[in-house]
């Protein structure tokens, strides 16, 4: 198992690159399924969950290459056939994202058969909403021993019918799931209080560009005209606005002066409200953010609370963390997404760091000095959040179980290292688990 050794203590100084989201590029990839053409999608990271995603397409008879070169990272995926409409559990269980298939292999194939996914450790994270969507759209669907078997009206033979779909609750992979279906089902679909986050919008920009019908993406309603075919497309993935985050708050908590580069700053308003708040100086360019700070001494304590785009993005909660234990003050954190996300507390706390939960809600009370430590990712936010933490701790930290890490960000360490950062991996970087 990998882990990463990082020595504290050095500002961040000089200009670092974000990479493809790749919570864009998931779903991204599973849309290559409504069609037999090729489907080109750049700016793609190089991380674990990627991989995940080409090991599924391929054992569903996909042809996908994966290409990781300086300049550009590129897939080609092509699903001239779908030999079989199946997601096995042995690769659905390592990625939650696995259930964006169910959508579009019954839009396709009229059948799927997906390995319903496990919780995880950031809650429980049920799937019932792309499930009561799907059926509303005609879909047959039954468990057996683990597995979702769904089927499109006449037994698979016929295409799903258009649907007036008002979501329970706001969920990002729901709203792409149901969106991938409509966009071939027969009708007009209206969908209510959709996801607007912007993997939801770069989906729709990437389907309308294979020739769907999609209206109001990025707004909490979206009119889906349905088509009886979708052709191949050509399309570049956004950057990652959770690692752009990721790094905006190492310059600030390093007291360092990053430029981070290649993101969206519109994609950012609400940490950069939040950075601000901290006494966080940000530059922003029209794809860049410069930050400077001074450091610990200078940073001021905020209250945050996660909620649905444009909301803080609770992808970006334990980072914030990291950065409030550096902050003067007591800084009120409440979780509203998950349930269950604040594994990384207990490891913070082992740094030094002086925080306590209660339900939905950590205190963080600011400022004191973090002292290096052993300590272990729970998840792959969490993994940032000490790598954070590492960053300004007192000597040398050792992290285990980076594999987490590896899910989201691409060459986290050989990118920090290049703006200055002490950090290193011991092991090889897609090695054993
Ligand atoms: C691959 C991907 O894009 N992952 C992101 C996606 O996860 P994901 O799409 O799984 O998260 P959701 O937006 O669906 O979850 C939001 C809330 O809705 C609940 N829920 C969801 C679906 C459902 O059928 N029933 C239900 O109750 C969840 O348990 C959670 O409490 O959005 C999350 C919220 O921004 C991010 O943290 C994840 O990084
Ligand atoms: C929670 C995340 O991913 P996933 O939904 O794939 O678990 C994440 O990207 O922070």
């Amino acid at each position: 198992m990998d882990k990463f050794v990082v020595r504290g203590g050095n500002p961040l100084l000089g200009t670092v690159k974000v990479s493809g989201a790749k919570n864009s590029a998931l779903p991204c990839m599973a849309a290559a399924i409504l069609t037999e053409g090729e489907v080109v999608l750049e700016n793609i990271p190089q991380v674990r969950d990627i991989e995940t995603e080409r090991k599924l397409l391929e054992s569903m008879g996909a042809e996908v290459e994966l290409g990781y070169g300086r300049a550009q990272h590129r897939t080609t995926i092509k699903c001239a056939v779908l030999s079989d409409p199946v997601a096995k559990y042995e690769i659905v269980k390592t990625m939650r994202a696995s259930s964006l298939v169910l959508g579009p292999l019954i839009a396709r194939t009229g059948m799927a058969r997906v390995a319903m996914p496990g919780g995880c450790a950031i809650g429980g994270r049920p799937i019932d909403l792309h499930i009561k969507g799907l059926e509303a759209m005609g879909a047959t669907i039954t468990q057996e021993h683990g597995y979702l078997e769904a089927r499109s009206p006449g037994n698979g033979s016929g295409r799903l019918k258009a649907a007036h779909i008002v979501f329970d609750k706001i969920t990002v992979t729901g709203t792409e799931d149901l969106l991938m279906a409509a966009v071939m089902a027969d009708g007009e679909s209206l969908f209510e209080n959709c996801a607007r986050e912007p993997e939801v919008t770069d989906l729709a920009a990437m389907l309308n560009s294979m020739g769907a019908k999609i209206e109001g993406a990025g707004t909490s309603t979206m009119k889906i005209t349905g088509v009886a075919k979708l052709n191949g497309t050509r399309h570049r993935i956004n950057p990652d606005r959770i690692e752009a985050g990721t790094f905006l708050i190492a310059g600030a908590i390093t007291g360092g002066d990053l430029m981070v580069d290649c993101l969206n700053p519109d994609h950012q308003g609400a940490l950069i409200a939040k950075l601000q708040e901290c006494g966080v100086k940000l530059e922003i360019g029209e794809d860049s953010i410069r930050v400077r700070s001074e450091g610990a001494q200078t940073l001021k304590a905020a209250d945050m609370s996660t909620e649905e785009y444009p909301g803080f993005p609770t992808d970006m909660q334990a980072q914030f963390m990291a950065l409030a234990t550096q902050c003067q003050g007591t800084s009120v954190i409440t979780e509203n997404i998950f349930e269950n996300r604040f594994m990384h507390v207990s490891e913070l706390n082992r740094m030094g760091a002086n925080i306590s939960v209660s339900g939905r809600t950590a205190t963080v009370r600011g400022g004191d000095k973090l002292q290096s430590a052993a300590v272990m990712c729970s998840d792959l936010r969490a993994s940032a959040a000490l790598v954070l933490a590492a960053l300004v701790a007192d000597g040398e930290s050792i992290l285990d179980r980076v594999y987490h890490l590896d899910r989201g960000y691409e060459r986290m360490e050989e990118k920090l290292r290049g703006v200055g950062a002490q950090i290193r991996r011991m092991g090889d970087v897609f090695g054993k688990k």
